[in-house]
């Protein structure tokens, strides 16, 4: 069994935090873990089926070549679901307002309850590459060509 590789624990990035209200600064919940919790600063309920954009009482400043994710959490997900609308959520290098969570409950009959200080996503930190973008007549062939949307295959017969 090949022996994994620790990972390279200087492999952070300072990123300055603003703090609009009384919440925690985001923090990771185990070493190595990606996503590091944003919370609601306010009750909300969501009906079935409703999508509500909560604050998070948190701005950011990132480095350039930096983008933030706003991903689900998967136990929301999984046992109220709870995810985001638009997930990930895109925070740009240059964004300096308030980073806000578009949640949608997709329960189609129970209501679900959030109130202040609640974990709703994490925000998951990368760099980013940016294209110089070149517009071309045509393409290099590939393995794949066009085939996508389920040209491998489905899945159980279907
Ligand atoms: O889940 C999200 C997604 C985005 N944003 C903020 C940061 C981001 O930099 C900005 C714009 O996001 P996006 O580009 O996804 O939205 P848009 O609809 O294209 O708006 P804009 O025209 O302002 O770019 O909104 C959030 O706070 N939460
Ligand atoms: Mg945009």
């Amino acid at each position: 069994m090949p022996t994994p590789v620790p990972t390279d624990d200087g492999s952070t990035v300072d990123v300055l935090i603003r703090l609009l209200d009384d919440v925690p600064v985001p923090s990771y919940a185990h070493p190595g873990d990606a996503g590091a919790d944003l919370v609601t600063t306010v009750d909300v309920e969501i009906p079935p089926q409703g999508r509500v954009v909560v604050p998070t009482g948190v701005s950011i400043a990132l480095p350039d070549g930096y983008a933030a994710f706003v991903h689900p959490r998967s136990g929301l997900a999984a046992k109220h679901g709870v995810t985001i609308v638009n997930a990930p959520g895109t925070v740009d290098a240059g964004y300096r307002g308030e980073i806000k969570v578009t949640l949608l409950n997709t329960d189609v009959t129970e209501a679900v309850k959030l109130a202040r200080g609640d974990r709703v996503a994490q925000l998951v930190i990368q760099k980013v590459e940016r294209a110089r973008f070149l517009p071309a007549e045509t393409l290099p062939g590939s393995h794949r060509g066009d085939g996508g949307f389920g040209s491998s295959g489905g899945f159980a017969g279907r």
